[in-house]
């Protein structure tokens, strides 16, 4: 019954569509892309499993989509076979900016709301950037199947916010099936085929780029005009490098190579190429003999808001998280990364992240994907700090805040949208209000579900303001932010001291009302972690020469032998043997020894529990 054909040669733009699911997160568009392969035939019924697109492992197992995927899918509509682009896409505030490139590759979007759930931030906000890429929009009620679904009003609440009438508000079930080819049928008869010149020199844009161990680089692009051949010469616009193409093709979803890619097409290109940086998201990819002129316009560059040090436990793995590093990179445009040393931790690197669950993703993968175990220092924004003489410097890292010359700190402010049912207004706006917010305005989307919108610091929301707006108001607020500017800011940096010693991996920059609470939770925590040492440890916390808040650890003379006692000579060795082993684990900071694990323990805590990092 699923009207499909074998994946048509397209070459006529007329039968392309080009279009991505957007939603709020969960709200089922992994599922919905499931059922799309399944129906449309371009999945076998035996290789099917649950988030087919989602690759990787992390993926899965979280239930999350991080990287946009795109995959050709063949739909018979009045006897002509169409070939459709799909492109899922990450619904997580932290990996807009990979929905906003998949967007540039589009005609359409269809948005999809939870029939359970109606609108939520990242709904709006999504919808914002399919609008301002002017893309034609497809409402869906999706999870009409459960029991708790109401279409009828979450109909009409879509149809006021695009315009429209709520019966033309597709319903489907991503789960069940139904609805779904209906939707297939819609998607051929309202979305605008691809325009471009066919005659024109070639120019693509490449909207994903992955490093494979096998083939090298593998390019994503879509191509607006002219023609992309294999074997073809190919050069790329922005750094005017040329590669030989190995091999071109289509996701459907397996890679299957094709005898070019024409206009309005989405496919992936192969030259070989090892250096990921040859192969930049956003660039435009040309013919080297019938170059273009001009290059399309690229994708706004991602701008890193969450910085922290990653360092590898084993200092001899530095190299092997350097060459991983680079290879995430080309994966993720977002991630940025420059090498830096500390003097508790050794040598690693600053990493420039999008937010918290971007930090917690690129660390699993780093530590599964390359085998490595590492430590992350708390995590913090950018910082802008005028010197008394008049210089500007930025600062990622509390061990490079300058101290006593400081004459004014700007710190990132952010415009956050918070959605949620009428009663919780009070709640809400007393958190934000704590966390130094400025109420922007109000709407109410219909009687029972506002939006809030506030400026507030970075630092105020990125770290567990989402946890506390979840628990406030019992699971319903959504939030999304973008970056707004920056503002004078009351900071000032917290250092923490063993035996008088700074320990540069525990500094943090805080706003001045709460250096003293980061203070007494880290002296506090480290008495805890850190084991007695044969003299006296005072931990301090200080602002500059200020002690804010002072801890004890008390001395013991540890002796291992006590326990041994006759003379079991071999045993007392082994003891000896594993206390000396211990003591590698352990690093010096000044006279006292700090276990590796006490550094992983203190610093951890700075993260979000695992299981919360979903929105
Ligand atoms: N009952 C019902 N459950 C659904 C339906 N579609 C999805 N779900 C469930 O909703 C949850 C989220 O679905 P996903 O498809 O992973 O959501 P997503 O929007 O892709 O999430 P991200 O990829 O993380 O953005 C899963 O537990 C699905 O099983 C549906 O039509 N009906």
């Amino acid at each position: 019954m699923a009207r499909t054909a074998p994946v048509p040669a397209a070459t006529d733009p007329a039968i392309i569509r080009n279009f991505c699911i957007i939603a709020h997160i969960d709200h089922g568009k992994s599922t919905l892309a499931d059922r799309m392969l399944q129906l449309t035939g371009v999945v076998e019924q035996r290789d099917m499993k649950a988030q087919y697109l989602d690759r990787m492992d992390i993926e899965r197992e979280r239930g999350i989509t991080i990287k946009s995927q795109a995959v050709r899918i063949p739909w018979e509509v009045d006897g002509t076979s169409y070939c459709l682009n799909m492109i899922d896409t990450p619904g997580h505030v932290d990996f807009t900016y990979e929905v906003s490139r998949s967007l540039a590759a589009c005609e359409g979007a269809i948005l999809l709301v939870d029939a359970a759930q109606g609108i939520e931030a990242q709904t709006l906000a999504n919808l914002y950037l399919a609008m301002e890429n002017n893309l034609t929009i497809i409402p869906v009620l999706n999870k009409i199947d459960l029991p708790a679904a109401q279409p009828e009003k979450y109909a009409a609440e879509l149809a006021n916010l695009i315009g429209g009438n709520p019966e033309d508000v597709l319903q489907v079930s991503g789960k069940t099936g139904m609805g779904v080819e209906a939707l297939l049928d819609q998607i051929v008869r309202d979305l605008p085929a691809p325009v471009g010149d066919p005659e024109a020199p070639a120019r693509a844009m490449i909207f994903d780029s992955v490093y494979d161990t096998y083939r090298g680089v593998v390019t994503y692009v879509r191509v607006i005009d002219g023609h992309l051949s294999p074997r073809e010469k190919i050069q790329m616009m922005s750094t005017r490098a040329t590669h030989e193409l190995q091999e071109i093709g289509v996701s459907s979803p397996e890679p299957k190579p094709a005898k070019g890619l024409g206009v309005g097409e989405v496919g992936y290109l192969i030259t070989g190429v090892k250096d990921v940086r040859q192969s930049k998201v956003g660039d435009t990819v040309t013919t080297f003999h019938k170059p273009a002129a001009e290059a399309l316009p690229g994708y706004h560059e991602a701008k890193p808001m969450v910085f922290s040090g990653l360092y590898p436990l084993d200092g001899t793995d530095y190299p092997v998280l350097r060459d991983a590093l680079e290879k995430l990179m080309l994966n993720d445009a977002a991630l940025v990364y420059e090498p830096e040393t500390s003097a508790a931790l050794g040598f690693g690197f600053r990493v420039g992240f999008l937010g918290l669950l971007h930090l917690e993703i690129t660390r699993e993968r780093l530590e599964r994907e390359y085998n490595l175990d590492l430590i992350s220092t708390a995590p913090n924004v950018e910082y802008e700090v005028t010197l008394e003489d008049k210089k500007v410097i930025q600062v990622t890292n509390p061990s490079e805040y300058p101290t006593g010359k400081v004459a004014e700190v700007r710190e990132p402010m952010v415009a956050a949208t918070i959605l949620a049912p009428t009663e919780f207004v009070g709640a809400i706006m007393e958190l934000c209000q704590t966390r130094r917010g400025i109420l922007g305005g109000m709407d109410y989307l219909s009687e029972d579900r506002v939006e809030i919108r506030y400026r507030l610091p970075l630092a105020e929301i990125v770290f567990d303001f989402f946890d506390i707006l979840k628990s406030k108001t019992r699971g319903y607020g959504s939030l999304d932010w973008k970056a707004d500017g920056d503002q004078v800011a009351d900071l000032v940096k917290v250092d923490i001291m063993l035996q008088g010693e700074q320990v540069d991996a525990f500094s943090a920059i805080t706003h001045r009302d709460k250096a003293y609470a980061y203070g007494v939770m880290m002296t506090g925590k480290l008495r805890e972690l850190i084991p007695r040492q044969q003299f006296e440890v005072p931990i301090q916390a200080a602002i500059g020469s200020r002690i804010i808040a002072r801890e004890n650890i008390r001395a013991i003379r540890k002796d291992v032998l006590a326990k041994c006692y006759g003379g079991d000579i071999s045993r007392k060795r082994k003891l000896l043997e594993k206390q000396k082993e211990g003591k590698k684990r352990m690093k010096m900071v000044g006279r006292v020894e700090v276990p590796q694990e006490a550094f992983i323990a203190a610093l951890s805590s700075e993260e979000p529990a695992k299981d919360k990092s979903k929105k």
